[in-house]
Parts: C-alpha cells; structure tokens; sequence
C-alpha cells in the first residue's frame, strides 16, 4: 500500500479504488473548470491506473494543461472531485497534502530547471525542499537519479545553458524522479526535441516504467510517442475526455477529431513503420 494511501486510510478518506488488477491512482469525477464565464472543462471523468503509461492528447486550447494544473491543485475547479493516490487534496490536511506532493512527480513543458544551479543542485532541490538528509546524502541520490535517466555523471556540475534539449529534458525528468514518486506528469515532454531524441526519450520513460513501476501521465502532440510509448490514450474534447483506449481503439474511432487525428496521413505512416517493425 502506499504510503499517501495508508496516511488517507488514517485520516478517514476511501482508500484508493481497485478495480481487479488497476488500482486506479488518479481519479477525477465531474471536474469542471471555468475562468469567469468561459468553462474549459465540464462534468470531465478520467481514471489513470498504476504502472501505465497514459497519453493525454486533444486539440490547442482544449484544456489539457488547464486538466493538468488542476489535478496538480494549481487550478481551482468549480465542482467535481479528484483524488490523486487515492487522496482528495481537497479534503487533506497539511500532512496527507505534502506526502502526495512527495510521491508526485512533474516535468513541465520548457523543463523549467533553475538556470543558476547545476544539473545536480537542480535535482537536489525537491530533497532540500521535502527531506532533512546530509549533503553527502543528497549528491549520492542525486548522481543516482542522473544515471538513471541516462545521462552521463558529468553532466551534474553543468548548467541548463550547458545542455542539449534532450539532456535538459533528461535532468528535468531526473529532477521529478528525485523523490521517488508513484505517479510522473509530463507536460510535452518531446517537443523540441528531435525524432530520435524523442524515440529515446520514450523509451527512457517506458524502461522508468517498467523499472519502477512508475505511472506516467503525458501531455503529448507526439504521434510517435502515441503509437509507441503510450499503453492508453485519452482524448479530451468538447469540455471532457471524449474518447478513451489503446492505439487500436483510436484507429478505429469514428469521432471526427480522434478520425482525422489518427487516421491522418502522418498517423497512417507511423502506423504502418509500427507495423512493419513488429
Ligand atoms: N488562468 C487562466 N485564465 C483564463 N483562461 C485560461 C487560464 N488558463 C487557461 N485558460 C484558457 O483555457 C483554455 C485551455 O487552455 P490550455 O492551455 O489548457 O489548452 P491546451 O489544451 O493545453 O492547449 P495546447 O495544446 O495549445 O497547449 C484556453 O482557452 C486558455 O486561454
């Protein structure tokens, strides 16, 4: 059990659904979202599983990073509930509040590491922030998440300015990994990057997942990655999740936007490099 889910036991919450094998550990129920008089998200339900990775797609501007700053509590919701590690933060106290922060992981879209520090302060900073360890301590768990994103020891004592796009994505994911977490959101993670770059990077985060047993929640206008990182896809639309499934269950969906998002002549193409390389 975890340890946020153990904590909400205690504090009288429901414990965290489980539906057969999918413990689902990110529960959202009738979330809308408005700014003044314009809603962005209405009535919206999504289930996110422990161990998948989930790709969260829809058109500019439908809201997937509004979905993302409000599942994070960053955002107010007008009404709904979301529990995250089966915690409605709503509800928690201070305590259950930052042990779900701990278990959370998030990569924002620009990587967003502090250009001042080393790739290695960078990593330290949530450890400074949450946890009392020597500094001793604190370099050892930090070169340890270094390599585990794959980049080289070195690269610890650079600066952002220092650093490819995909080593800065590299470190910021090291940076989310620096506590551990259950659950990693990952707003864009391979834009700006390179098709190789970005078929790396995928596959860094579904070793991650196979690894650590890591779930993965991505914002993603990567067909790529949709095709082959992702276990599920969700598809948000007309104020809420439209469509939900494998690749499979995209390629064969009549909504018109999933149609010719999936079914458009470069998804077709990726399809069919997939398929041959099966
Ligand atoms: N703080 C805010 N105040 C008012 N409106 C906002 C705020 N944040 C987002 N919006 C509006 O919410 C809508 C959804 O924006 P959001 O950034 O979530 O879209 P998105 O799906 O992530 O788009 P993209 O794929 O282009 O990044 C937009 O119309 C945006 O202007």
């Amino acid at each position: 059990m975890d340890a946020t889910t153990q904590q909400s036991h205690q504090n009288g919450s429901a414990p965290a659904h489980q539906g057969g094998e999918r413990e689902v550990i990110l529960e959202a129920r009738d979330v809308t979202v408005s700014f003044g008089e314009k809603t962005i998200l209405e009535n919206l339900d999504l289930d996110v599983y422990r161990g998948e990775i989930l790709g969260f797609v829809g058109g500019s501007g439908t809201g997937k990073s509004v979905l993302l700053r409000t599942v994070l509590g960053l955002n107010k919701k007008q009404s709904g509930t979301i529990k995250l590690l089966g915690v409605d933060l709503d509800g928690a106290d201070d305590r259950t509040r930052m042990a779900v922060d701990m278990r959370t992981g998030v990569l924002f879209q620009h990587g967003a590491l502090f250009s001042a520090l080393t790739v290695l302060e960078n990593i330290q900073v949530p450890m400074r922030e949450y946890l009392d360890l020597p500094p001793k301590l604190m370099d050892e768990l930090a070169r340890l998440k270094i390599d585990l994103v794959g980049l080289p020891q070195d690269a610890g004592t650079k600066f952002p300015s220092e650093l490819s796009g995909g080593m800065i994505k590299r470190a910021a994911l090291a940076r989310a990994l620096a506590l551990d977490p259950a659950i990693v959101f990952l707003d864009e993670p391979t834009s700006g990057l390179d098709p190789i770059g970005a078929a790396d990077f995928d596959d860094l985060v579904k070793t991650l997942r196979d690894t650590l047993g890591l779930t993965v929640y991505m914002v993603t206008h990567d067909l790529d990655s949709l095709f082959s990182a992702c276990d599920r896809i969700a598809v948000l639309g007309k104020k809420r999740v439209l469509v939900d499934g494998t690749i499979e269950d995209m390629l064969k969906s009549e909504e018109p936007w999933v149609k010719s998002y999936f079914r458009g002549k470069r998804a077709r193409q990726i399809d069919l490099e997939a398929r041959e390389t099966a």
